[in-house]
Formats: C-alpha cells, sequence, structure tokens
C-alpha cells in the first residue's frame, strides 16, 4: 500500500472512531467531575466526624461573634431590621442561617455575584447537580443581591462608598449576629490601572484617597472623621500565592489602590460631561499617582478597608485592570474579552476559599487538583460544570480560565 492510502485509511479510521471517542472522553469527565464531589464530600464528613470525636464535651456553639467595636446600641434592637438586605432577627434565626459564614466576597454587580456563587459552588464541591439552583436572599431589600454557598456569602455591593458602606454596615451586623468566627471579607471588582497591562489583576495593599491620604473620611454631626484604610498584608499574601505563573497568563501584583468617589473627574478622566483641567494637568497628576506606589483607581476600596478594620475583619480586594489609564479613557475592549478578565479576581479567590476550606495543617494527603487536565472558564450561571478530569484526593476540580 503507497503511504498516501496507508494515511487515507488511518484518517478514515479516526474519522469513523471520533464520535464514540467524544462520548467516552465526556463520560470519563463526568466520572472524574462526580468522583471528586463524592471526594469532596466525604471529605467533610470525616471532618465532622473527627469534630464530633473531638469535641463532644466542648461547647460548639460559639457565645459571641469575634468582631469588635461595634455599636452598644446593638443588643437594644430587638428585632434589628438590616433594611437594604431585606432581613431580620425576628423572622430569621441568624446564627442558624449565617453562623457557619467564613467568607463574605462582594463586588459591583448582581450578575457577576451570582456567577460567582454558582462557580464557587462547583469549586468548593457543593454542586450536588447542574440544575441546582440559588435563591437571592435579599430579593425583599431591592437593593442588593446575597447569596449562599456553604459558608461563603456573595453579595452585590453597587458601585462607590456610600453605597457600599450601607451595604457593609449591615453584613457586619448580620455577622455579629449570627456569631460568626472571623469571617474574611473580599471585594472582587474591576480598576483602572496605573501603568499596569490591561487584564492584570491588582491586589490592594492599602486604600487611599485623591490627596493619597489613606483613611475613609466620612461626615458625623457635620465634622469631618477619618477612619484608617489599612488592609490586612497577610491576606493579600494569601490570595497572590494562589496565582500560578506556570498556568495563568496574566499578572498579579499587590500594590496601593486609589478610591474615589466618582468615576470621571474623580479619576482625571477627559471623557465626562465635564472637564476643567488640561490633559497635561491629567498626566502630571497620574504619574505622580505612579511614582506614589499607586497600581489601580476603583471606587470601594476606602469604605471597605475602614469599616472592616474597625470591627477586626481581615479584608482584601482584588480587581482586574480593565484599562491602563496611563493610555487613555474610554473602555474600548470588547465585552468578551472584559467577560474573561472579570473572572480572574473570581478565579483567584476561589483558590484561595477552597484552599482554606480543605487544607489542614494536620492532613498529609493535601493535593492540589491538577488543573492541565481542567479545561474551560468559570461556567456561566445554571450551566453544567465543564472539564474536571483531575481525580482529586480533597477538593473538587478547579476550572482554569
Ligand atoms: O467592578 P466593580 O466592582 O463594579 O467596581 C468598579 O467599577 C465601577 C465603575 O465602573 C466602580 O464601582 C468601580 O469600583
Ligand atoms: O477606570 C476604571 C475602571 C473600572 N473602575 C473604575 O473605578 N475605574
Amino acid at each position: 500500500m503507497t503511504p498516501t492510502k496507508r494515511m487515507k485509511m488511518k484518517m478514515r479510521k479516526r474519522k469513523t472512531r471520533r464520535p464514540n471517542f467524544d462520548c467516552t472522553c465526556r463520560l470519563a469527565k463526568e466520572v472524574c467531575q462526580l468522583k471528586a464531589v463524592v471526594n469532596a464530600q466525604s471529605k467533610t464528613l470525616s471532618k465532622l466526624v473527627r469534630q464530633m470525636k473531638d469535641g463532644c464535651n466542648k461547647d460548639e456553639q460559639p457565645k459571641e461573634s469575634t468582631l469588635c467595636g461595634l455599636n452598644p446600641c446593638l443588643k437594644c434592637l430587638q428585632p434589628d431590621i438590616l433594611y437594604h438586605l431585606g432581613l431580620d432577627t425576628e423572622t430569621t434565626d441568624f446564627p442558624k442561617v449565617f453562623g457557619d459564614v467564613r467568607f463574605v466576597c462582594m463586588g459591583g454587580t448582581p450578575g457577576r455575584m451570582e456567577n460567582f456563587a454558582y462557580y464557587l459552588m462547583q469549586e468548593i464541591g457543593l454542586k450536588i447537580n447542574a440544575a441546582t439552583k440559588l435563591r437571592d436572599m435579599a430579593e425583599a431589600g431591592k437593593r442588593f443581591a446575597l447569596f449562599k454557598v456553604g459558608p461563603v456569602l456573595c453579595a452585590s455591593h453597587g458601585m462607590g462608598c456610600p453605597s457600599i458602606s450601607i451595604l457593609l454596615h449591615e453584613l457586619i451586623k448580620m455577622m455579629h449576629h449570627a456569631k460568626c468566627q472571623d469571617p474574611v471579607f473580599i471585594r472582587i471588582g474591576t480598576c483602572g490601572g496605573i501603568g499596569v497591562d490591561p487584564g492584570t489583576v491588582v491586589i490592594s495593599s492599602e486604600a487611599v484617597d485623591g490627596r493619597l491620604n489613606p483613611a475613609h473620611e466620612i461626615l458625623v454631626h457635620g465634622v469631618s472623621v477619618q477612619h484608617a484604610s489599612q488592609l490586612d498584608e497577610g491576606l493579600a499574601d494569601d490570595i497572590k500565592s494562589c496565582h500560578d505563573p506556570s498556568k495563568d497568563n496574566y499578572e498579579t501584583i499587590i500594590g496601593r489602590t486609589m478610591c474615589t468617589h466618582d468615576f470621571y473627574e474623580g479619576q482625571s478622566r477627559l471623557d465626562g460631561a465635564f472637564c476643567e483641567y488640561t490633559p497635561e494637568m491629567k498626566k502630571t497628576y497620574l504619574e505622580e499617582l505612579q511614582n506614589q506606589g499607586v497600581k489601580n483607581i476603583e471606587m470601594e476600596s476606602l469604605a471597605l478597608a475602614a469599616l472592616t478594620s474597625r470591627a477586626n475583619i481581615r479584608a482584601a480586594v482584588v480587581c482586574v485592570a480593565i484599562l491602563n489609564r496611563l493610555n487613555g479613557d474610554q473602555i474600548k475592549t470588547p465585552h468578551e474579552i472584559l467577560a474573561k478578565w472579570e473572572k480572574r479576581p473570581q478565579v483567584l479567590v476561589a483558590r484561595y476559599i477552597r484552599k482554606v476550606l480543605y487544607f489542614h495543617e494536620n492532613d498529609s494527603d493535601w493535593e492540589e487538583p491538577d488543573e492541565d487536565e481542567c479545561e474551560g472558564e468559570a461556567p456561566e450561571k445554571g450551566a453544567t460544570p465543564q472539564g474536571g478530569a483531575g481525580d482529586t484526593q480533597n477538593a473538587p476540580p478547579e476550572e482554569a480560565e
């Protein structure tokens, strides 16, 4: 047989085998996915059994939350009404419903946070089947969206410090009433980069205002009050360590974040409805920010940093830069690319949460699942989990970008 004939026959054979191959591959993936979920759940079960054995005589129910510095009058509010979340302490048993919360993740839009909740469900092994539906727990408040995935709350915060402040007051009270222990608050968002490539993930070391002052200023009784806006350095490092340069084709950096109360003039844009400065003045200002170690600009970090540190809550801000402000103001990147970039902070934070939930110092069998075997993006809401051929000991397979 001539080499060309042999090749043609091989190709024909390959073609006829393809449907079978695809089917086996899909089946194998589904089996692995299921295996991983079962593994993750049996892990949680063993942990519970271990806790039961270890701590039968211990008092398991904490008496108070670990939060501090809160309003002393909270105990007099019976019920306490969290108006914008549409929840109150009379009709909801906070310790029962929210007592297990360990992470509170926030981002600007309800859609992003709903997607993130579904993604997390899969990543932390709580997605039993593709039809699992999440309920918006703050629907009655008609302001913010709130989803709960096991120990993780996912909330939308709208735009700007006034909006996120209202959410934070109510979430912090929720953590207090629910007697939560050491909850960690993380904002996953978008930002304008300063001298960084679009698509880069910036984790904030601290939040500063337009004067580079690391404080969130509010007016109380007409008097200016400033609250320090430090963020948790260790947490920022832990989240950064979840970036894997060999697999993630983008950079993750830590730097100062400037937080403004406006997207246009506050961020020295030239494309707002009003502009009373020159392009040269803008250039000088942004370059000064860059010289001072500012890596990005967004609009909520000051309030988040200040309110959480007042309550003794560890917090982080993880944002993807959707443009480099040194190169322009308008966001021209196509929507599909923006949507891809928006998932980068989510993937990083999901990895961090998985690590905290599934890694126990005493466990010798911790094994990061092999991401090479998992293909695809973080899924859209309600989508069937894809990829995940990794057979893991502890956690379900992780979706890679
Ligand atoms: O991507 P999100 O979380 O909405 O955050 C950023 O995007 C909004 C401006 O477009 C501001 O809220 C800013 O902080
Ligand atoms: O430039 C930007 C982009 C996103 N969010 C901001 O606040 N500014």
